[in-house]
């Protein structure tokens, strides 16, 4: 494999990926480099299918290996949600802040002790003989009532890890990508491909 187009439009996840990735000598394309770029209607049921969609749309548009991630922060307080709706949990097309927002107006009231959750990332890479492979990462946490740090993208300046004793949006990038869903789904897929 020398390229893998790397099938998101998420520029904070974006950066995490190409920074996990870096040093493996595969040169990553994104959406960007490519004329038309198919968007995804994200209307499955859990993180995996949505992965796989996405990462199959790309491998048949542009007949490269493609590589997509579909995240989410599941909070057992609110039944699991946001889950596979959290880059729309405000409205369709909401910004970081509006979800931010929306987060903390649902968990008003409750204690940061009930306030737990999690990430979970499902990476998919698909390659264009068909195959696809699944990697996952979670990283446990709670949800904070006011954001601290500008670090990271999403619900990061929410979502405090108590080892760190910090939100995801004050640590340096390269400790989230070392704890993260994200970092250990991709540790995952590099494990697998550079197993002899
Ligand atoms: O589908 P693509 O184009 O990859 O970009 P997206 O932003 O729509 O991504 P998802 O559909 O996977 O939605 C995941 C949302 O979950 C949140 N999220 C995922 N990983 C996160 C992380 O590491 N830190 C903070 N928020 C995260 C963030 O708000 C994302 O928009
Ligand atoms: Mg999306």
């Amino acid at each position: 494999m020398t390229h893998l187009v790397i099938a998101t439009r998420n520029k904070g996840k974006m950066r995490e990926i190409a920074e996990l990735l870096a040093g493996m000598e595969i040169t990553l394309l994104s959406p960007d480099d490519f004329a038309e770029f198919p968007e995804v209607a994200e209307d499955g049921e859990t993180f995996e299918e949505n992965a796989v969609k996405k990462a199959r749309s790309a491998v048949v548009a542009t007949g490269l290996p493609s590589l997509a991630d579909d995240s989410g922060l599941i909070v057992p307080l609110l039944g699991g949600r946001p889950g596979v709706f959290s880059a729309r949990f405000a409205r369709e097309g909401a910004s970081d802040g509006e979800n931010n927002d929306k987060l903390l107006a649902e968990l008003t009231g409750f204690p940061l002790a009930a306030r737990n959750a999690s990430f979970c990332c499902v990476i998919a890479l698909c390659f264009p003989g068909g195959e696809c492979l699944i990697f996952r990462g979670e990283l446990a946490g709670m949800i904070l009532d006011q954001p601290h740090g500008n670090g990271g993208f999403g619900y990061d300046p929410l979502f405090y890890v108590a080892d760190q004793g910090k939100t995801l949006a004050e640590l340096p990038s390269e400790v989230k990508n070392r704890i993260s869903h994200r970092g250990k789904a991709l540790a995952e897929l590099k494990k697998y491909l550079f197993s002899p």
